[in-house]
């Protein structure tokens, strides 16, 4: 199996949602179906990057996955770009069969037959500031086979009231996932230092606008691989 792969990086935490500070290798998968306006991962959407995803075999990727974290069993998340344009199924296979966990994270797109071999399958659709469109069929059926998977939860990210409204929304109708919420970051550029200060109040805003409606479902957290090295890549 021939994987393209924009990057493997780790062990450092997992930096959003359920698995927040769990130590964690990541795969990064290269290419998307979606072009999210406020991407902070471009590297591994745009085409004009594509020289840079490397055609990887299977083998390659746990070979560097087992690498990074000595041999220890850890988490392993499958992020990219959409990596459930993939077939992550034999890696999986091989690394649980190591004592290794799988998270993926996607945003519901495309559902895979290996969404039920994960220990957590993170959905994350994306809200109105992003320019995308939810296909809520595809959707249901990530979820279908997520059911399949040890824990499924949901994640959004929050920019303004139109996304606030949407996510509480979104949650009425899938009300028996986790969800997380996470203020946006609107600066994604690698180059350009985060503003502590912004990201802090874009967390204030959401977490005091939850408390106000008495909201108490979601778990509301910011991004703390981004609190401790900005826009950084590879961390
Ligand atoms: C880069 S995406 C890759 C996985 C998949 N394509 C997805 O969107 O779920 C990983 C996570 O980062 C989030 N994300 C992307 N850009 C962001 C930003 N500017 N601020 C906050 N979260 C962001 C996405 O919503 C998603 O939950
Ligand atoms: N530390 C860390 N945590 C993350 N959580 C989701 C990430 C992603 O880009 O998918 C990510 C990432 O790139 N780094
Ligand atoms: S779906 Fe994920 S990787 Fe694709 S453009 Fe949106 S945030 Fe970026
Ligand atoms: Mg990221």
């Amino acid at each position: 199996m021939t994987l393209r792969i924009a990057e493997i990086f780790g062990p450092t935490i997992q930096g959003e949602g359920a698995l927040i500070g769990e130590p964690t290798v990541f795969v990064r998968a290269g290419g998307c179906d979606y072009r999210c306006s406020w991407c902070d991962t471009l590297h591994a959407v745009e085409t004009q990057y594509r020289h840079s995803w490397a055609p990887m075999e299977t083998d390659a990727v746990w070979a560097k996955v087992h690498k990074l974290s000595g041999g220890q069993p850890l988490t392993v998340s499958l992020s990219g770009g959409n990596p459930a344009i993939q077939d992550f199924g034999p890696l999986i296979t091989k690394g649980r069969a190591a004592g290794y966990r799988f998270a993926c994270e996607t945003q519901g797109s495309i559902a895979r037959p290996w969404f039920a071999e994960l220990d957590t399958l993170v959905l994350s659709p994306k809200p109105p500031s992003s320019g995308e469109n939810v296909d809520w069929d595809a959707f249901d059926s990530c979820r279908a086979i997520g059911a399949g998977a040890r824990q499924q939860v949901m994640k959004i990210v929050i920019f303004d009231e139109t996304d606030y409204q949407w996510a509480r929304e979104v949650h009425r109708r899938h009300s028996d996932l986790a969800l997380y919420l996470q203020p946006g970051n609107p600066e994604v550029d690698p180059a350009t230092p985060v503003d502590l200060q912004t990201l802090a109040n874009r967390l204030g805003w959401l977490t005091e606008k939850a408390m106000a409606d008495g909201w108490f479902a979601p778990r509301i957290l910011p991004q703390l691989h981004v609190l401790i090295w900005g826009n950084k890549r590879g961390v």
